[in-house]
């Protein structure tokens, strides 16, 4: 081979080599592009399956074919083992777990299949609420074993629930509906569940199977052209639950029930539209009704109107297909509505719910059954309610709070008013304990009506919450002024309290200071009408302080209740719109006259026997409750309870202070005479009662000062025997025996057995009596006069003991005292003069009685009467007493049995006394 062939050769082989390497280069380029054109193909496969998900992939048309794949296979196969894996928890536990959650909370009619309960009605008293109710099962369609499980919603107090339909499923949105509506409705004691239907496209023929219960009012249909009149009704309802039944504070008529039956039945509204929206205003207004309602006891159940609500609620979104999804469950699970009820069971159900009703409501509401379970259980923090009657069945309350401080009750003589506030207290006091609780009473007329709260010879038992219980109060209008200043003293022993943790309110103040007592007040005040009876300083008293207890009354937990026969009449307390705009809650018996706002409102016209009206909307329309009041007066009634009440009460709780008008207050059972013992330096002496919510004594401190000499004015011997007697008693309770000597002069005849029953009492007791008559009157009083006279001039050779000089009728022995001694030309009444005013400094003071305010101004210095410190005055008129005390004694009538006092030394307007009976001994 020749060179050059060689060469070629060489050349051509390297290209060979060249080529050979390009070929196996290119080779493997195209291999790997395949393997990873291949890798590819199943990555995008199995996102595309994933993504979607197996299930789907597998159902799906166009994967069809490359589900078929060989090279897809393995993909296939661990994409469904994943599914597997991924769902093997839910698929091993969730139906199941949801199934035995459903049983749990969905008890009975809420989700059970409708032939073990249809037909018959319930009896839940809606203590306790199902919080799920039955509308079909569902399936998670995704998942690779499709087994179904109960699909239930919330409902009563918890969401509203929304149902959109399409034209073809609209059918089954009445379906569930109806469903739902019967499971509650079989659920609960007929009466508990109220239903309203609204359709805006027919007057009738929405949910056709439940008009049974329209008989019994259980289910009203509405006008498709009043959804306003809908709205209007809920929201009415919203607001009086708000003034009537939350009024203690709690947040709904679920936290008032508490775990005890419901007091206030559930509304369920139902509106079905058509798909189009509701005007703005009506948008506006359900919106608000959908706010507040549930804590009201309103469910909405709105089908077919897009809404948009700010409160809890359910979605049911029902599809063409006739399937569903419910935000409940979410979208992944395929609901299938439970099938309507069969049509012939159905009628025949809502029958029977409504028959019962029937019967519940016929039923005798007793006053036992106003009563709690359990008793005492309440707090008043916020305010006090309680059942007072019923309406259809259904317990009515009353509520005293913040919102509804005071209420005015009115009703004719006879029409049972008595007998209401016998069932408010007897409710209220059930629930609430003493230390919750207390309540002042007191009754203008005369009668027992609420001696029953005091302790009585027959019934030693009294009512625990009771502080103080007035009755016969009749012309002893003082007491109604006493009564209201001591709760305007504690409204502001409250205020300033509060303010000293810096709040305001009773109810932040308890928060505070939670260790303190700090119990809600009600006082009570019947036919309080006569506290305005007259046009005098009564009357001006009175209304000045119901105004001031009126208004701010309601922040310091203190609340009035006034009743009256005739609440019309009375211009002082209509002429003061501050007074009255305060008192919201009103209570109308049969007849009763101005107390619900007329003209509008003259529901009490046609009341039936033993019903009221009870308004907490201050007697507009809209706030009339009529309800039934249960006997609870008889026998075996309030007086079983306050028996009850009483065993419970603390040991230590002081029974109630009873003013009794047509008694005669006992001098020895007054804790003002109890707490006198010997050794004060001053002795007291005490005259009488006054009229004041304590139940104390008139007091006039014996001083060793000018002045302090006791003086009873007036003609009737049994008045002054009276306070002389009480006042005796009294001093010689203050000193040992023998320690002061008593001397009694009796004057007059008629005056002899008092006189001589009081020295017997003193005697009892240990003490010196002198007896002196009309023979011996001279000489006692120059001879005191004249020890006196020695005492100030020093000329005494012992320090003065106290001497007290009870004179009976002191003006009897006037003309015999103004005789002269023809030796000192001094007379008896020179002596007397001398006694009154030198007697105190040295420990002699008069205790007497003069038959007039002439003749006792005839014993004193002409003009200068101040050696009579204080004086009780009977039968005199007031302008006559104007020398011996402020301008006030101007307003002064008598009236039997009562007199007028006045200590020029401690008051600054006089008070009006009850004599004492001062018993037979004083041991
Ligand atoms: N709800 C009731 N059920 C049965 N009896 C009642 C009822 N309410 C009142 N009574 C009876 O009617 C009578 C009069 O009632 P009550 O004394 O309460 O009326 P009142 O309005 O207070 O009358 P007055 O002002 O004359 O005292 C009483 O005998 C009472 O027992």
């Amino acid at each position: 081979m020749s060179r050059r062939d060689e060469r070629r050769k060489k050349v051509e082989d390297s290209f060979e080599e060249f080529r050979l390497a390009v070929a196996a280069a290119l080779g493997n380029a195209s291999r790997e592009h395949r393997e990873l054109a291949e890798e590819r193909a199943r990555d995008m496969f199995e996102v595309m399956v994933r993504g979607g998900g197996i299930d789907r992939a597998l159902d799906d048309p166009l994967l069809k074919k490359a589900l078929a794949k060989e090279e897809f296979s393995s993909t296939v196969a661990q994409a469904m083992l994943d599914h597997v894996n991924a769902f093997r928890t839910w698929s091993e536990r969730g139906p199941d777990q949801l199934s035995s959650l459903v049983r749990e909370v969905s008890p009975a009619a809420a989700s059970w299949p409708h032939e073990s309960w249809l037909g018959d009605a319930g009896n839940a008293d809606g203590s306790s609420v199902p919080e799920l109710w039955r509308i079909g099962s569902g399936v998670v369609r995704s998942a690779p074993e499709q087994r179904p499980f109960p699909v239930a919603v919330p409902l009563l107090d918890q969401a509203h629930l929304h149902v959109s339909s399409t034209p073809d499923s609209r059918h089954l949105a009445d379906g569930l509906v109806e469903n739902l509506l019967l499971r509650v409705l079989s659920y609960f004691q007929p009466g508990l569940v109220h239903v309203h239907v609204w359709d805006v496209n027919q007057l009738t023929g929405s949910l056709p199977g439940l008009y049974p219960l329209t008989r019994a009012g259980l289910l009203t249909v509405h006008d498709p052209s009043r959804l306003h009149e809908v709205l209007d009704e809920l929201s009415d309802h919203i607001r009086r639950v708000h003034t009537s039944v939350l009024v203690d504070g709690h947040l709904s008529v679920r936290a008032v029930s508490g775990t005890g039956r419901r007091t206030e039945p559930w509304r369920i509204a139902v509106l079905f539209g058509n798909r189009n929206a509701l005007k703005e205003e009506q948008q506006q207004q359900l919106q608000r009704v959908a706010r507040n309602g549930l804590a009201c006891g309103i469910v909405l159940v709105i089908v077919d109107i897009p809404v948009t609500v700010n409160s809890p609620i359910e979605t049911v979104t029902l599809k063409a297909d006739q399937t569903a999804t419910c935000t409940m469950t979410g979208k992944h699970v395929t609901v299938a509505l439970d099938p309507p009820f069969p049509r012939t069971l159905v009628p025949r159900a809502c029958a029977t719910i409504a028959e019962k009703r029937e019967e519940r409501r016929k039923r005798f509401g007793t006053f036992g059954d106003l009563l709690p379970e359990h008793l005492w259980m309440e707090s008043s923090s916020a305010g006090v309610v309680a059942p007072v009657g019923y309406q259809d069945g259904e317990p009515v309350s009353l509520g005293l709070g913040d919102t509804s401080p005071h209420a005015l009750i009115g009703g004719p003589s006879g029409s049972g008013k008595t007998n209401f506030l016998y069932a408010m207290i007897g409710s209220l006091a059930a629930r609430y304990s003493p230390d919750e609780l207390e309540l002042y009473v007191l009754d203008f007329k005369e009668g027992v009506s609420f001696a029953q709260f005091a302790p009585g010879r027959k019934d030693p038992s009294w009512l625990p919450h009771a502080r103080l219980v007035g009755v016969n109060v009749n012309t002893d209008r003082e007491f109604g002024v006493a009564l209201l200043k001591f709760l305007a003293d504690e409204m502001r022993r409250r205020a300033d309290a509060a303010k000293q943790h810096e709040v305001t309110k009773l109810e932040q103040l308890r928060a505070e200071d939670p260790h303190g007592r700090w119990p809600r007040i009600v006082a009570v005040i019947d036919e309080f009408q006569y506290l305005f009876g007259e046009r005098d300083q009564v009357t001006q008293q009175a209304t000045q302080l119901l105004e001031d207890v009126a208004r701010r009354g309601r922040s310091q937990g203190i609340h009035l209740v006034l009743c009256s026969q005739d609440v019309a009449g009375i211009e002082g307390f209509w002429g003061k719109s501050a007074i009255f705009e305060q008192f919201t809650v009103r209570v109308a018996l049969p007849k009763a006259r101005r107390v619900l706002a007329e003209p509008n409102n003259d529901a009490a016209v046609e009341l039936p026997r033993w019903h009221a009206v009870v308004n907490h909307e201050s007697g507009v329309r809209h706030g009339n409750e009529v309800a039934r009041i249960p006997d609870s007066t008889s026998k075996d009634t309030f007086d079983f309870l306050q028996r009850e009440l009483f065993r419970r009460r603390r040991p230590e709780l002081a029974e109630p202070i009873l003013f009794d008008g047509s008694k005669v207050p006992a001098l020895h059972g007054v804790q003002d005479f109890r707490l006198l013992h010997p050794g004060d330096v001053t002795p007291t002496v005490l005259l009488g009662q006054v009229i004041d919510v304590a139940g104390s004594a008139a007091k006039v401190r014996l001083a060793r000062t000018p002045g302090r000499n006791v003086a009873v004015v007036g003609s009737l011997v049994q008045d002054a025997a009276a306070v002389l007697g009480a006042a005796a008693i009294s001093l010689g309770r203050q000193h040992h025996p023998a320690e002061a000597t008593f001397t009694l002069c009796c004057l007059v005849d008629e005056a002899e057995p008092a006189a001589q029953k009081l020295a017997k009492q003193l005697n009892t007791a240990g003490h010196t009596v002198d007896v002196v008559r009309m023979d011996g009157i001279r000489e006692l009083l120059d001879r005191t006069a004249k020890r006196l006279t020695e005492t100030i001039t020093g000329t005494a050779s012992a320090p003065p003991q106290p001497h007290y000089l009870v004179l009976y009728a002191v003006d009897a022995a006037h003309t015999l005292l103004e005789q002269k001694d023809p030796a000192t030309r001094a007379s008896g009444l020179d002596s007397l003069r001398t006694v009154l005013k030198h007697g105190p400094e040295s420990r002699t003071h008069v205790l007497g009685w003069w038959r007039g305010v002439q003749r006792l101004k005839s014993s004193l210095p002409p003009g200068v009467y101040d050696d009579i410190g204080a004086w009780v005055a009977f039968d005199v008129q007031g302008k006559e007493l104007i020398s011996f005390g402020p301008e006030q004694v101007m307003a002064w009538s008598p009236r039997p049995r009562r007199g007028l006092y006045f200590d020029r030394f401690e008051h600054s307007r006089p008070q009006v006394v009850i004599p004492f009976d001062t018993g037979e001994d004083i041991s």
